[in-house]
């Protein structure tokens, strides 16, 4: 099993990800996880903050000459614009001027319900760590647990399917996983098509939200490959794999919505329709033509690839005003900001990514508790020869 959280606030010295339950032994492939940490900052939409931050993975433990140790891994992303915020953020006793508090709660956001809850008259005491910049600690650990999952043969990827009221034509479907996630590569929306009118009017939506002073969400589908039958249980509402994929989505910043294989499409379709077949063969095993039910049954992987769709609401922060009332004055106004992102869907998926890749692995070292990764990888390649051949 692993532990993971993250700590850090958003214009604090740093996020970072604290992962316990990784085995030792494991060659780490940094230029990887910074890889990944650089594609969360990446895609068309994002706000000027992108600009100052290039977040770099630095361990501060767990780690030793490259390896793992079997320890808790810490690992830091500095946030670059600390530094002008020093005064504002600095962990030292120290008292606000007023007019340096933010007294006006964003609709959307975390901002009033946190005062409340937390009795602050500073937003920002709420705001900085609500904010999605915690999204970079997720990211660096998922992107050791995805390097873990690919040397056992498993690949997560993603890709964007819709922004406001652009959508990708279904022609995606006709695609291998592995030719969707390449497009999504080469394009700056992430979208699953080598088409450039199609990216073109994806840009032209976020460009006409941006000029409107609005802002837009969006829809995209998270994969894995290369799991066998069996990975989570149908024996407790804890441990089904499809229930704990759906709380690591969901808890993105701004998902709203998580479907699994047809999902919602599902209540409107037959069962004939919608129930994966099963076939035999002697070179393939069990195996299935369809895959309606996004790789899972009963809580349980089926063998086939899982897919997950996100639906991510529009970003808060408003170029346009909203109304809102002051938490001092108590008085009306119309929020409004200097700096924010416009869509950060493509950012998103990344994301996602990485939730799916820390739950995916949590739930095989639930199977294979391993202190030692050559030992996790035998148990593992000993359980896909078993499954296959049975
Ligand atoms: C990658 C990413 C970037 C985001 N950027 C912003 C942003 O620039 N401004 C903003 O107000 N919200 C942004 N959000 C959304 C807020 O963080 C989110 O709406 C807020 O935390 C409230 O959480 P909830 O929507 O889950 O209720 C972003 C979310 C993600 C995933
Ligand atoms: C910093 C990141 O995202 C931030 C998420 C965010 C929010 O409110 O969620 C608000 C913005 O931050 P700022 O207020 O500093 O401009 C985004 O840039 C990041 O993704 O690394």
């Amino acid at each position: 099993m692993l532990r993971f959280y993250t700590a850090g606030e958003s214009h604090g010295k740093g996020i970072f990800a604290y992962l316990e339950g990784i085995p030792a032994n494991f060659e780490i492939d940094f230029e990887f996880i910074n890889r990944e940490l650089s594609r969360r900052q990446k895609g068309y939409g994002r706000g000027g903050r992108m600009k100052i931050e290039k977040d770099k993975v630095e361990f501060l433990s767990g780690v030793r000459l490259g390896k793992t140790l079997g320890s808790p891994i810490l690992m830091a992303v500095w946030n670059r614009d600390f530094v002008n915020w020093t005064e504002i953020m600095k962990p030292e006793p120290g008292e606000l001027p007023e007019e340096k508090k933010v007294t006006r709660p964003r609709p959307g956001h975390a901002d009033l319900s946190g005062v409340l809850k937390y009795r602050t008259d500073d937003v920002r005491s709420i705001l900085e760590r609500s904010s999605a910049r915690e999204t970079a600690g997720r990211v660096a650990a998922g992107a050791l647990c995805k390097d873990i999952l690919r040397n056992l043969g498993i690949t997560v990827g993603s890709y964007v399917i819709s922004i406001g009221k652009v959508e990708v034509p279904n022609d995606y479907l006709e695609l291998s996983y592995e030719e969707r996630f390449k497009n999504a590569e080469s394009s700056e929306v992430r979208i699953p098509l080598n088409d450039s009118q199609l990216e073109g009017a994806f840009k032209k939506e976020i460009d006409k939200a941006k000029a409107a002073g609005e802002s837009l969400g969006g829809v995209f589908e998270v994969f894995a490959l290369g799991l066998p039958p069996g990975i989570g249980s149908h024996t407790q509402w804890d441990k089904r794999l499809d229930g704990k994929i759906a709380q690591a989505l969901m808890s993105i910043q701004a998902i709203k919505g998580v479907e699994i294989g047809m999902g919602f499409e599902a209540a409107r379709t037959p069962g004939s329709k919608v129930h994966d077949e099963i076939f035999y063969s002697p070179e393939k095993g069990f195996f299935r033509e369809t895959n309606n039910a996004g790789g899972l049954e009963g809580g349980m992987t089926n063998g086939m690839p899982i897919l997950v769709r996100a639906a991510m609401k529009p970003i808060p922060t408003l170029y346009s005003p909203l109304r809102s009332v002051d938490v001092r004055t108590k008085e009306p106004f119309l929020a409004c900001v200097e700096r924010s992102d416009v869509c950060a869907v493509p950012a998103a998926a990344v994301v996602g990514e990485a939730m799916l890749a820390i739950t995916i692995l949590s739930a095989i070292l639930e199977m294979f508790p391993s202190d030692d990764f050559i030992r996790l990888k035998r148990w593992w390649e000993e359980y896909k020869k078993e499954v296959k051949s049975f």
